[in-house]
């Protein structure tokens, strides 16, 4: 499906592009009821891109009527599960025919290397929603163990009208781990995408309406956080709300879940991932390959990029001299051109933010092991920072920028202590020959995945999310994530003698 296009293809394209400004609610495309707008721009050249709706409590509270009167009367959670399922699959084909424009669209207004969005990003977003799809009509509601006298039915419901509040790294695979599981299950949503990034899920909506999902049950509100962001988190007709973000965002969540209706609220956070290397790992040129993929994937900007190398003292020299070698084909530079690996960061704020961690490079007398140059106030070069203790800020924050930093320890027992060592738990990975090593690390790291001899978050079949200040309240992709958007109702039916007796009486 990927058939990449050239670089000049892709310029081709991202110069004819028409890009949706304004707000989705109720099938139609409308401006921010005071009319204000916000400039969206490509963080790799400066250039804005387009004036979007800047909406707010007024937009919120009109797209959750219009959500709740497409829920209430049922023409989408009352269709049956196979007509849901056509409907999405409808949705997926649209997205395919317009994976080019999704892609180019993604990497101008995210600074995402293309070649990422084109293998990544939109094929894994529209495997997502057919994945969720094909799952709505094999699942089967259950009857309880309750003996002769009754009969239970426990049955799954659609939760409700959901917000989904998404991140800038991955816009649109997070729009679609949120709305897949949610539109298949039945519930309508009100998508507030990150103020960063909000072109692709405005056209998503949009193509969503063309395949068939009914005014009402997807709607988009962009907008700042404070704006939309809270008036969704505090609105009393909102049942769930879905977030990809920071901690301090995710925390503001469950305040305002406790302030309203009690919501409910399932978050998936930030991360502070180790990759565990012990002296027994097979092949270091593989370990090399997958934690400089784990760290610079899509720049860093990623909740489960491997941020922390902690390697045994025998073999780092010897790891970091292959880690330098594979890093030599990772090209930074312009997105639109697929050779790159490395493009813009999303912002100059986060460009700032990220390279005050190299500052500390400096002030902590660190050695960088490899990179550590920016260029045009938007590109870092991956970097590796030598020598870091777990006292340092590079080791105990998110930096969601490309650099990772090198630990060393002596003992397995030091090296579970080191990885554990965060008020993270997303990801982990161990690189180990020995089985026996590799079943008590996964079992001791406190992470929601831990990956053995490779890097990686899983697939559409396994759950996403974190321990600790990682995650709250459920996890994201796999039947899993279908649960979070359904209500468990119990139907007990007295089928005793007494009431049939009753009846015949
Ligand atoms: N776990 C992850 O995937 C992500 C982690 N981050 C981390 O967060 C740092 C800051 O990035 P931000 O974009 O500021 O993340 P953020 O967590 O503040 O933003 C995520 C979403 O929450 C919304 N939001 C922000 N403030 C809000 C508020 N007061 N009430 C309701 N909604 C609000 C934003 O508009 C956005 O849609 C990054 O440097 C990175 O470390 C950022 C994005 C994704
Ligand atoms: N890597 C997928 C989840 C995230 O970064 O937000």
């Amino acid at each position: 499906m990927h058939n990449p296009l050239t670089a000049a293809e892709y310029k081709a394209l991202a110069a004819e592009i028409q890009f949706p400004t304004n707000a989705f609610i109720d099938g139609a495309f409308r401006p921010a009821n005071s009319g204000k707008t916000f400039k969206t721009t490509n963080p790799a050249t400066g250039e804005v891109l387009a004036e979007i709706a800047a909406c707010d409590a007024s937009d919120v509270d009109f797209a959750v009527a219009k959500a709740r009167e497409a829920f209430d009367d049922g023409r989408w959670q009352h269709l049956a599960p196979g007509e849901r399922k056509a409907v999405l699959l409808k949705f997926a084909k649209l997205l395919e025919r317009n994976r080019h424009e999704l892609a180019v669209m993604e990497s101008l207004d995210s600074g995402k290397p293309i070649r990422e969005c084109q293998t990544v990003d939109v094929p894994d977003t529209i495997h997502t929603i057919r994945w969720h799809a094909e799952l709505i009509d094999k699942l089967y509601d259950n009857t309880a163990p309750v003996g002769s006298k009754a009969l239970t039915m426990v049955v799954r419901e659609s939760v409700g009208v959901v917000g989904c509040v998404l991140p800038w790294n991955f816009p649109l695979l997070m729009l679609a781990w949120k709305i897949g599981p949610a539109l298949a299950a039945g519930c309508s949503v009100i998508v507030k995408p990150a103020q960063e990034t909000t072109l692709t899920t405005l056209r998503v909506a949009e193509l969503a309406h063309e395949a068939g999902i009914p005014a009402g049950v997807f709607n988009v509100v962009p907008g700042g956080g404070k704006d939309v962001g809270e008036p969704i988190g505090m609105h009393m007709d909102v049942d769930m709300v879905a977030f990809t973000g920071s901690t301090p965002t995710g925390r503001r969540f469950l305040r305002y879940a406790a302030d309203s209706n009690l919501k409910r609220v399932v978050l998936e956070c930030g991360g502070k991932n180790p990759a565990v290397v012990l002296d027994d790992a097979e092949d270091l040129d593989l370990v090399a390959e997958q934690v400089v993929n784990g760290a610079f994937w899509n720049m860093g900007e990623n909740c489960s990029a491997t941020s922390r190398l902690i390697v045994d003292a025998k073999i780092k020299d010897e790891l970091l001299q292959r880690i330098g070698a594979y890093m030599r084909e990772w090209r930074t530079g312009d997105p639109l051109d697929p050779e790159n690996r490395i493009g813009a960061l999303v912002s100059k704020t986060h460009f700032e933010k990220v390279k005050s961690f190299l500052g500390d490079v400096k002030t902590e007398k660190l050695s960088v092991a490899h990179g550590g140059a920016t260029h045009k106030g938007v590109y870092i070069e991956p970097t590796v920072v030598d020598g870091v203790t777990p006292a340092s800020r590079l080791f105990q924050e998110e930096i969601f920028g490309p650099i990772l930093s090198v630990t060393t320890f002596n003992s397995l027992a030091e090296a579970i202590a080191l990885a554990n060592d965060t008020n993270y738990g997303l990801t982990a990975s161990v690189y180990t020959g020995s089985l026996r090593k590799a079943i008590k690390l996964s079992r001791e790291i406190r992470a929601g995945v831990v990956t053995v001899n490779c890097f990686g978050e899983g697939d559409a079949t396994t759950p996403f999310g974190g321990y600790k200040e990682s995650g709250f309240g459920g996890r994201d992709k796999s039947v899993f994530a279908h649960d979070n958007y359904c209500e468990l109702k119990t139907v007990w039916i007295d089928v005793s003698d007494r009431s049939v007796d009753e009846t015949v009486r």
